[in-house]
C-alpha cells in the first residue's frame, strides 16, 4: 500500500467511533518503529513532521523520501498518510509542493480573519493536489516549535467558519496540552467538545494525546475525535530506555557500547511499543 490522504481514513474513523493515531517522527528508527507498530496492528497510522523535526532531518523532501523508502524496504501493506505537523503558511505550502498527502495549517497565532483567509487558500492548493487539510482553532496549550499556546477553548462559531473553508480534519483545543500535563490540570473539557462534534461532522483531531488518560481519551474519541496526535510519550520512552541501556554499563571499548545500531535499538523498541499500545486505546481497526 503506497501513502494516501487521510480524507477517507479519518471520516470513517468518526463514523465508527475510533481514532487514528498520528505520529511525529524524528529520524529513520522513529519511522521504522512507527510504521512496524502500524505493520504489526495491521493498522492505518499517519506519520507526520512538525517544521522544526523536519528541518533537524534535512527538509521536507527528504523526509518524505525517507518515509517513502522505508514503506518499500519494510514492505508496509498498512494505509499510511504522510503530514505536515503545525505548519505555518509557507511551510504548508512547501509540503504540498514537495507531495505530502497531508498538511496542517495553523494560524491559531493569527488574527482569526487571517487565519481563515489563509485556511482558504491552502485548502484550495492541496485540494487541487488530492491532499488533505488540518486546521486549528483554539490554541492546544504548551510550546510547539517555539509558538507558546494558551491552551485555550476552541470557539464553536470560529470552528463552524473554519470548518466551511472544506477542511478535512480540525484540531480543537478543548484543554488539551502538548508536552507534559500539570498536575492540576483539570481534564478535557468534553462540554465544549459535545458543542463542537454537534455543530461540526468533520472528523476532529486531539493534539497533546501525551500524558491524557486513556479513559478521557476513549470518551472523546466516543464524541468525535477522529485523529489523536502522539509525541512526548514516544520521546520519552526512547530516552528512558536509551538511558537504562547505556545505565547497564556497556563499556565503552565493548561494541555494545559504542555500536549505534545496538545504542539505539532499546529506544526503538520503546517508541514501538508505545504506539502499538496507543492504536488498541484508540480502538483502529486492522484492515489486514
Ligand atoms: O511536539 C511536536 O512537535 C508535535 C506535537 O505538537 C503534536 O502535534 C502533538 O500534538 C503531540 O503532542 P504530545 O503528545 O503532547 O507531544
Ligand atoms: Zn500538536
Amino acid at each position: 500500500m503506497s501513502l494516501v490522504n487521510g480524507n477517507e481514513i479519518f471520516a470513517e474513523a468518526r463514523k465508527g467511533h475510533y481514532a487514528v493515531g498520528a505520529f511525529n517522527t524524528n529520524n529513520l528508527e522513529w519511522t521504522r518503529a512507527i510504521l512496524g507498530a502500524a505493520q504489526e496492528k495491521g493498522t492505518p497510522v499517519l506519520i507526520q513532521t512538525s517544521m522544526g523535526a523536519a528541518k533537524y532531518m534535512g527538509g521536507y523532501e527528504l523526509c518524505l523520501n525517507l518515509v517513502q523508502q522505508t514503506i518499500k524496504s519494510m514492505n508496509i501493506t498498512v494505509p499510511v498518510i504522510m503530514h505536515l505537523d503545525h505548519g505555518n503558511y509557507e511551510a504548508a505550502k512547501e509540503c504540498i509542493e514537495v507531495g505530502y498527502n497531508s498538511v496542517m495549517f495553523d494560524g491559531h497565532d493569527l488574527p482569526f480573519a487571517e487565519n481563515l483567509e489563509k485556511t482558504k487558500e491552502i485548502v484550495k492548493l492541496a485540494h487541487a493536489k488530492g491532499m488533505s487539510v488540518e486546521a486549528e482553532v483554539g490554541s492546544i496549550g504548551g510550546e510547539e516549535d517555539g509558538v507558546i499556546g494558551e491552551g485555550e477553548l476552541a470557539n464553536v462559531e470560529e470552528a463552524k467558519q473554519l470548518n466551511a473553508t472544506g477542511v478535512d480534519y480540525l484540531a480543537c483545543g478543548i484543554g488539551n496540552i502538548h508536552g507534559q500535563y500539570p498536575d492540576n490540570w483539570t481534564g478535557l473539557k468534553f462540554e465544549r467538545l459535545q458543542e463542537l462534534a454537534d455543530a461540526i461532522s468533520t472528523p476532529l483531531v486531539l493534539h497533546g494525546g501525551s500524558g491524557i488518560p486513556k479513559d478521557q481519551i476513549q470518551k472523546a474519541i466516543s464524541m468525535g475525535i477522529a485523529k489523536v496526535n502522539v509525541n512526548t510519550e514516544c520521546q520519552m520512552a526512547f530516552a528512558k530506555a536509551t538511558r537504562k541501556y547505556i545505565e547497564e554499563g556497556h563499556d565503552q571499548n565493548d561494541i555494545k557500547g559504542y555500536d549505534p545500531r545496538k545504542l539505539l535499538a532499546p529506544g526503538t523498541k520503546a517508541i514501538e511499543d508505545i504506539v502499538k499500545s496507543r492504536i488498541d486505546w484508540f480502538g483502529t481497526p486492522s484492515v489486514k
